[in-house]
């Protein structure tokens, strides 16, 4: 039987040029999008089946923002599927960005100005809010989601004799500075995208002391600076258009601007070909395109404390029993309710 490879935001940037590209690398594979908009996701599958004629590609509604999603669709995935072999975590938002323009000036005149254009380090900040569940929206979407996805499918993911994997699509722009243990949700800060996507890199190798020995694997990836729905929503259409030329002259110089979804999809494809014992748990594998446009992978090393990483897994397994509680009084509510809809009736 093919691989089993699950795909979280499937259906545009990043996550469906991943898609084209396993199904190019391996016609027997069983891909299966896992997308919160069932009309996209549909269109998506038709536009993958037309270059990719006889390929097994199936749907999955998932909002990986919403706890009760999460939970059926993992429950859909479990009815379904004997096996994962990968589970790529790729799903994202960045809501309501703001570009501090004078910090872009004085960044363009500095030494640092590589690492500016590499990392938004400085010059990005977002508004995020609480969403139903009572979890912050980029944190839930980015990252919880993911956590209790995984939580859930570990069942099917940690199979004696068999090995599984996991990858993020994290971000350059991930930052320790960003993430407090004491907020892991970020609800005091302004940098909620480089919080969770520094909590990422943090469970991801938290996930690999954990379950290693039960044959589940976690890898890390940074696409580098692609021009993608999320990117666009950062600043208004017209100024990327100005500025596109531009940005192809930049990447000239910076390896880390992979501009298109393909170029960004290098690390996550990579990864696909390697056996998982010979990967570097405390590496990043980050996309890169040299200026000729020749792509690569290189892994470089993520500035985490272990000590942290273990607490904050720890944290994320307290949040998780919460909200397990929290689901499961929901649902007695609804039944008593429904119970005595049936008995006034
Ligand atoms: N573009 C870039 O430069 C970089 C991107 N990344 C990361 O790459 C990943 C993919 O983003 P990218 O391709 O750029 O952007 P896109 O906006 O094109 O893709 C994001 C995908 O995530 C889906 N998504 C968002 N929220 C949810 C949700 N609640 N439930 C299910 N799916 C959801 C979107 O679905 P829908 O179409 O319904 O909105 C979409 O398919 C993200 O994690 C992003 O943070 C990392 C570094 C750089
Ligand atoms: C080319 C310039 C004259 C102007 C572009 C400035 C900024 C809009 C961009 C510079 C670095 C970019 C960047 C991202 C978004 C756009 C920039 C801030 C990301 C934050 C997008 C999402 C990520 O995950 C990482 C990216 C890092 C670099």
């Amino acid at each position: 039987m093919g691989k089993v490879v699950i795909v979280t935001g499937a259906n545009s940037g990043i996550g469906l040029a991943l898609c084209e590209r396993l199904l190019t690398e391996d016609a027997r594979l069983r891909l299966c999008l896992a997308c919160r908009n069932m009309q996209r996701a549909e269109a998506t599958r038709a536009a993958l089946l037309t270059s990719h004629s006889g390929a097994s590609v199936d749907l999955l509604h998932l909002d990986v923002g919403s706890v009760r999603s999460v939970l059926s669709a993992a429950r859909e995935v479990k009815a379904k599927y004997g096996r994962i072999d990968f589970l790529y975590l790729n799903a994202g938002i960045m809501p309501n960005p703001t570009v501090d323009i004078k910090a872009l000036f004085r960044g363009l005149f500095s030494r640092n100005v590589i690492n500016m254009f590499a990392t938004a380090e400085g010059l990005l900040t977002q508004q995020d809010s609480p969403n139903s569940d009572g979890l912050q929206e980029v944190f839930a979407t980015n990252l919880f989601g993911h956590f209790l996805l995984i939580r859930e499918l570990e069942p099917l993911m940690c199979q004696p004799g068999r090995t599984s994997r996991l990858i993020w699509t994290s971000s350059s722009n991930a930052r320790r500075s960003a993430f407090s243990i004491d907020d892991i949700q970020h609800r005091h800060g302004k940098e909620p995208y480089s919080s969770s996507k520094y909590a990422s890199d943090m469970l991801s190798l938290a996930l690999n002391k954990h379950k290693n020995h039960q044959g589940l694997f976690s890898s890390v990836t940074c696409p580098g600076l692609v021009m993608t729905n999320l990117t666009f929503g950062i600043l208004p259409s017209f100024f990327w258009t100005l500025i596109m030329p531009i940005m192809w002259l930049i990447r000239i110089f910076t390896n880390t601007f992979t501009l298109t979804p393909y170029n960004g999809a290098e690390a996550l494809h990579w990864l696909f070909l390697q056996k998982p014992e010979s990967l570097d748990p405390r590496a990043k594998y980050h996309s890169l395109t040299s200026g000729s446009g020749t792509n690569y992978t290189e892994p470089r090393q993520m500035d985490i404390d272990d000590e942290i990483s273990e607490t904050f897994y720890s944290k994320l397994l307290e949040l998780e029993k919460a909200i397990r509680r929290k689901v499961s009084e929901r649902n007695a509510e609804n039944k008593a309710y429904q119970r005595y809809l049936g008995e006034v009736e």
